[in-house]
This record gives C-alpha cells, sequence and structure tokens, in this order.
C-alpha cells in the first residue's frame, strides 16, 4: 500500500535550485515513485509593486539588504496552505545544528516547509511570527539557505520507507542502527586487486559474521582517528565488550 508523498515546500528567491533534488539520483526517483514531493514558492510572486521588490536597507545602517516581511510572510501562508500541518524550518547559521538524529526526527513530521533567505537575511519579525525552529548545516556562512535547504532534503529524503533500494542499507549506515555515531567503514568493490592494491580478504570470504565484525572494527577505529568526540558520545551509551575488543584490536595494531 503506497504511502502519501512526504511533502517540502522550499521558500525561496531561486526555485530552479530545487532541480538538484527533483532531477537527480536517489531524490528523483523518490520523488518519480511518489515518496517524496518538492513544491517551490517564490516571494518575489507575492510582491506588489512595479519592481516587485523583496529586500530593503537595514534599519541601523550597516552593509548589504535584508529580505521584507510581507512578501516573506504571504510565500510562507501559501507554503503552509499547500502543506497542512508541516513543520516551518529557516536554514541559518544560528540554527541547531542538522544531525543524523535531528533528520530521523524531522522525518518523522507530517511534511517540512524551508525558508531559505538570502542577502544579509530576513526580518527578524518574520522568524518570531512563522518559523518553528531554525536549522543550521555548520559553522560557515552561504549566500543563500537553498544549499543547506536541499542538503537537509537530501538527508530526510534518504530516510523515507522505500526511498534506498535496501531498506537496511540506510540503518547499516554510519551513524544508524548499529553503526549509530560511528563513521562509515571503507567500501570495495571489483576488481579485487588495482594496481597492485588487494580488497581486504575477508570481504571475500562470505563469512558474514566475520564480516560484520570487520566493518564494526574499521567504523570504530577510523571514529577513534578522525572523529573522538562522535566516539565519546558513543562510549557514553556504552560501548557492547564486543565493541570495546574490537576498538582495543584496532588501536594495538595502529601501534605495532
Ligand atoms: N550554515 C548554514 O546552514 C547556513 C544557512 C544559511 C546561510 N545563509 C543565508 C542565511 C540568510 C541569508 C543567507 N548560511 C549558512
Amino acid at each position: 500500500m503506497s504511502q502519501a508523498p512526504f511533502a517540502v515546500t522550499l521558500v525561496t528567491l531561486f526555485p530552479d535550485m530545487a532541480r538538484a533534488v527533483t532531477d537527480f539520483g536517489v531524490t528523483r526517483r523518490a520523488v518519480e515513485n511518489g515518496l517524496l514531493a518538492l513544491e517551490t514558492v517564490n516571494p518575489r510572486d507575492f510582491t506588489e509593486d512595479r519592481h516587485r521588490t523583496v529586500d530593503d536597507r537595514p534599519f541601523g545602517g550597516g552593509p548589504g539588504m535584508v529580505m521584507k516581511v510581507a512578501p516573506l510572510e504571504k510565500a510562507l501562508l501559501a507554503a503552509r496552505e499547500g502543506n497542512p500541518g508541516a513543520r516551518v524550518i529557516y536554514l541559518s547559521p544560528q540554527g541547531q545544528p542538522l544531525t543524523q538524529a535531528k533528520a530521523v526526527a524531522l522525518a518523522a513530521q507530517p511534511g517540512l516547509v524551508l525558508l531559505a533567505g538570502r542577502y544579509e537575511g530576513v526580518d527578524e519579525r518574520l522568524l518570531d511570527a512563522q518559523v518553528d525552529e531554525q536549522v543550521s548545516i555548520g559553522d560557515y556562512v552561504l549566500s543563500g539557505g537553498e544549499l543547506p535547504a536541499l542538503v537537509l532534503i537530501d538527508a530526510v529524503s534518504r530516510l523515507l520507507p522505500g526511498v534506498l533500494g535496501h531498506q537496511d542499507s540506510a540503518e547499516q549506515d554510519s551513524f544508524s542502527g548499529e553503526f549509530e555515531d560511528l563513521l562509515d567503514c571503507p567500501h570495495y568493490t571489483r576488481p579485487e586487486v588495482y594496481q597492485g592494491q588487494a580488497v581486504p580478504e575477508v570481504l571475500l570470504s562470505g563469512n558474514h559474521e566475520r564480516i560484520r565484525r570487520w566493518r564494526l572494527k574499521q567504523a570504530l577505529g577510523r571514529t577513534w582517528q578522525q572523529r573522538p568526540d562522535l566516539l565519546e558520545r558513543r562510549r557514553a551509551r556504552g560501548l557492547s565488550n564486543e565493541e570495546q575488543q574490537l576498538l582495543d584490536e584496532y588501536i594495538a595494531e595502529q601501534s605495532s
């Protein structure tokens, strides 16, 4: 029984940017299969002056322009009308970090309305009145909220039932299931030897238990090496005996 599509409405001055999701790869297939619906609403269509003005100079002076409340408010109301119950998110460096856990939580929402700002940002009164939460994809400043919105849509879409070929592949990801909060293990495919570099023999063994342990060891080890902060989070939740043993083995091999 096919479920209703997960509805996302992107409020943006550059609606063509949505094609990065609707026209390529897994998210394109999700749209074609009716699992994801991505609509755009352009605030410029809600202006009433001849010049279709969406921005104006900042009170208090300073560089750049600020997006005006009225066109945004009308655009957001139209977006919400077409996506009832959706959570309204503004992408900004002031937002809460986008994490896998946040993506999981957003995938469980009735739908999403994503507001992408431009210029120096939007009039604060719009945020107070219309926005449920702010989300950031990282501690850096971009020229617009569209790319962060597209990143968020991708992260959420691949969690929707039926979007990934093998549902379990979303679970096997790093950051989810047994590999929650861990970096990914290495991946290999044919040829078995490439320029003298052979694939780890365990992966050719067909011994699924050995393979699972090897992958978990690699994920733990790489996380220990590259992202000790993530490993700490995992440790705080308690490592199993097996995980502790595999990590100890990995660390020992590093110093040998
Ligand atoms: N790190 C981020 O998620 C992020 C979001 C939006 C943005 N720029 C936008 C915000 C208002 C005008 C441009 N920059 C960075």
